[in-house]
């Protein structure tokens, strides 16, 4: 999906939510647990009831691999779902992967080309050799680890190099890679008194903003310095979206909390015209 599209979907459904599919077995409704594929039938349920609210969808590859082959096909399933009912939805695999040239290669393959996914979040501790095999995909985003909404974030990412927070050399050094168009950050919703500077470095670029919700993070702090002319925020939130409802309304729970949060979201752009 390309940028403009994004846009567009934001612009229409006047919304720039993520839904996060972190799905837990021991979270999920117990009566889900006898069909064929669980997984797939909570987020299919979850999908279904918060598509109109939602710009995007965010699996955490973790949440899918701790179930092996089965967390895989599930996965599969789950984008292939997206993919063929709600075209116009931007996804996120967010694995969280860096490394070495060509295996980074391989990691772009697996998730732009077999899982096909718009996007894929990467670590930069390795540089510009670990990130710009997947810049090189047309029409995907590579959504770089710049300042995480985690305590840890303050071990590295905030400490001083040459002068300035490590997560500004991030950003700043990112901004001259090859395809450097095609980057996204994330952002914490956490660490909201960070994103006026943040802006001042990459005031065009998308922010993927996790820690609403169960992590505390709040909306309105994140809109006041995040926004941009053309939204530039996909606000996250897992846990409080799908586990809203652990009995047989689990859906319609998720739908209601979805949809609060797309109304706040509008009161928000309303007021930036
Ligand atoms: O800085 C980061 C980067 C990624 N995440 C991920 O986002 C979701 C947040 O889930 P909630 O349940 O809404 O807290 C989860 O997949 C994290 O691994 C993050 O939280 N912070």
């Amino acid at each position: 999906m390309t940028t403009q599209q994004l846009i567009e979907q934001i612009k229409q459904k006047k919304s720039f939510l993520c839904v996060g599919l972190d799905v837990d077995l021991d979270k999920i409704p117990t009566f889900l647990l006898k069909e064929e594929d669980p997984i797939f039938s909570f987020n299919k349920a979850i999908i279904d009831a918060t598509h109109q609210y939602a710009v995007a969808y965010k699996p955490n590859i973790a949440f899918y691999e701790a179930y092996g082959i089965k967390g895989w096909m599930s996965l599969k399933k789950t984008i292939e779902y997206i993919n063929e009912n709600y075209p116009e939805v931007y996804t996120i695999a967010d694995a969280k992967r860096g490394d070495i040239g060509n295996t980074a290669s391989m990691y772009a393959k697996a998730f732009f080309e077999d899982m096909s996914f718009d996007s894929v979040t990467v670590a930069p501790y390795m540089g510009k050799d670990s990130v710009e095999p997947f810049l090189a995909f047309k029409d995907k985003h590579t959504i770089l680890l710049a300042l995480t909404s985690n305590q840890g974030a303050f071990d590295f990412q905030t400490k001083e190099v040459d002068g300035k927070p490590l997560y500004q050399h991030v950003l700043e050094t990112s901004q001259q890679y090859e395809n450097a168009e095609n980057l996204m950050y994330v952002v914490g919703a956490t660490k909201a008194e960070y994103f006026e500077e943040i802006r001042k470095i990459v005031p065009d670029s998308f922010l993927l903003v996790p820690g609403v919700g169960a992590q505390g993070g709040n909306l309105q702090d994140v809109c006041k310095y995040g926004l941009n002319k053309n939204v530039g925020l996909l606000i996250n939130s897992s846990r409080g979206i799908i586990f809203a409802s652990k009995a047989e309304d689990f859906a319609e729970k998720a739908g209601l909390e979805a949809k609060a949060i797309q109304i706040e979201m509008e009161e928000i752009l309303n007021k930036m015209v």
